[in-house]
């Protein structure tokens, strides 16, 4: 680890992370900082385990049975497999957006309300609330006449924006990617990263990406991984320009993957 980097906050930490589906170990032994208030990327052929990692950050995998995790993650120095985490509240802190828009079947505005209302929030605060998300996320101007309509109603990309609201709606900490504009078209994928790049001022972002070009483009941070390991992590211009590994070279510069 260059020592420069010893000195950034660490917002989240992994530490000697393995991570099995039943009996398939997805994740051998990962060790990488996410540094706050910095995007951090991971790259790596298809099957490698970007996504698999991702989900361990707000512990997803939960949700199925099998699913075994072995080693740490802490969130401001704590373990977010503590006994007395709860995840409804580590998911509000560490938040996710997902590779397809996934909007709830209800209107715009209820989207956006819909984390906001489960932490009680009501009336003139949730209205402003909304707002305030909606144009964080870049979108107000495009649906401020129409917040009843149905989040159906919106083209792709706006609906992938209005995840993004939703999920910023709650003030994460941390905010998860998961290949957010790979269903998008080159316009809405240049306003997703413009706004992802504005939303580090106040929210830590670990994005994952098959396009390097957009890894390169917004990130501060990159992982390099490969069948379930982490290769290399360094600042993003290091790993794009003067990799320490060849199996990291080999793949940037399109040998394989
Ligand atoms: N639900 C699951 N059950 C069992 N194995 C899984 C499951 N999801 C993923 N895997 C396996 O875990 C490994 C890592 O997959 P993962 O989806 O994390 O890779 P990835 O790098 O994100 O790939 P891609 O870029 O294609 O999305 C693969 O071998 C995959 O087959």
């Amino acid at each position: 680890m260059p020592e420069v980097m010893t000195l950034l906050k660490e917002r989240m930490k992994v530490v000697n992370l393995s991570f099995y589906y039943g009996k398939n170990q997805a994740l051998k032994n990962i060790n990488i900082p996410i540094y706050d208030k910095k995007i951090t990327a991971l790259i790596g052929p298809s099957g490698c385990g970007k996504t698999t990692l991702l989900r361990c950050f707000n512990r997803m995998h939960d949700l199925y049975p099998g699913n075994r995790y072995e080693g740490d993650i802490l969130l401001d120095n704590k373990s977010i497999f503590d006994r007395d985490v709860d995840l409804i509240d580590l998911r509000s802190r560490v938040g996710m957006v997902f590779q397809k828009p996934t909007p709830f079947p209800m209107s715009i505005f209820d989207n956006v309300a819909f984390g906001l209302r489960l932490k009680g929030i009501k009336g003139s605060e949730l209205k402003d609330r909304v707002e305030q998300a909606l144009k964080d996320s870049a979108l107000w101007d495009e649906v401020k006449d129409r917040l009843k309509e149905s989040a159906f109603s919106l083209s792709g990309g706006q609906q992938q924006r209005l995840c993004i609201a939703r999920a910023i709606a709650v003030e994460p900490e941390v905010l998860l990617f998961d290949e957010p504009t790979s269903a998008l078209d080159p316009i809405s994928t240049a306003k997703i990263e413009e706004l992802i790049v504005e939303l580090k001022k106040r929210i830590t972002i670990v994005i994952v990406t098959h396009n390097m070009q957009q890894a390169a483009r917004i990130s501060d941070y990159t992982g390099f991984m490969y069948l379930g390991e982490l290769i290399e992590f360094n600042y993003t211009e290091k790993i794009f320009t003067k990799p320490d590994k060849k199996l990291t070279e080999d793949y940037i510069t399109g040998r394989f993957g």
